[in-house]
């Protein structure tokens, strides 16, 4: 089963609860929350405070990827604020053990996430704690980004990388994914795919997801 995770990032955030209810109503299984602070990357985004206000607003499970350094400092609040998913990047995590092990001990899933450049190696001592990893398939920082190409390879060493040490960890890619590109990543080997700007900057949000739903089914 291949889940479609809709980044607000790209949505109208003066109309974010008509937003978040449109991709909900199409059958978009996970909202893809990209927090930034402006210092693991150029942009600055939203915090715990505007997560918690919409929590109660939809039912969608809050999939929260954390673009921030020094993310340990913030585990707790993402969970108070309803994460029920939290992504850190490798990058950013100088004790990253330690920190999935945080994310757990709160009760919600953790996940690790690889900038294009970062060597699926950085995963060789904790892929077996991961609910997820998330594979950038852009330089993060902005949507509205060009997928880079290499990472379809990225995706398949990764799934074979997991075969063969029997895990079904989920396989999520984020930046640049589109109607033409969304089917090869599937076929690659990801199974949970989040797209902002191909979703939200469509006349019709319902019928983007569902037509995002018809392309990798
Ligand atoms: O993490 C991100 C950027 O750092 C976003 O989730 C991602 O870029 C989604 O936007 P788009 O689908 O428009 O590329
Ligand atoms: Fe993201």
């Amino acid at each position: 089963m291949i889940k479609i995770a809709p980044s607000i990032l790209s949505a109208d955030f003066s109309n974010l609860i008509q937003d978040i209810h449109q991709v909900e109503e199409a059958g978009a299984d996970l909202l893809h929350i990209d927090v930034m602070d402006g210092h693991f990357v150029p942009n600055i985004t939203i915090g715990p405070l505007v997560m918690h206000s919409i929590r109660n607003k939809t039912k969608l499970p809050f999939d929260v990827h954390l673009m921030i350094e020094s993310p340990d400092r913030y585990i707790e609040d993402f969970v108070k604020a309803g994460a029920d998913i939290i992504t850190v990047h490798a990058e950013a995590a100088t004790h990253l053990h330690r920190t999935i092990q945080n994310i757990k001990s709160f009760g919600v899933k953790a996940a690790v996430s690889l900038n294009p450049a970062t060597p699926l190696s950085a995963l060789d001592f904790v892929l077996p704690e991961l609910d997820m990893v998330l594979l950038m398939s852009v330089n993060p920082g902005f949507g509205g980004q060009k997928f880079i190409p290499i990472i379809l390879e990225k995706i398949k060493s990764l799934r074979q990388m997991l075969k063969e040490r029997g895990l079904d960890t989920d396989i999520q890619v984020d930046g640049g994914i589109n109607l033409e590109n969304a089917k090869e990543i599937v076929q690659a080997g990801a199974n949970v795919l989040v797209a902002g700007s191909a979703i939200f900057n469509s006349k019709d949000i319902r019928e983007r997801v569902a037509a995002f739903r018809q392309i990798i089914k």
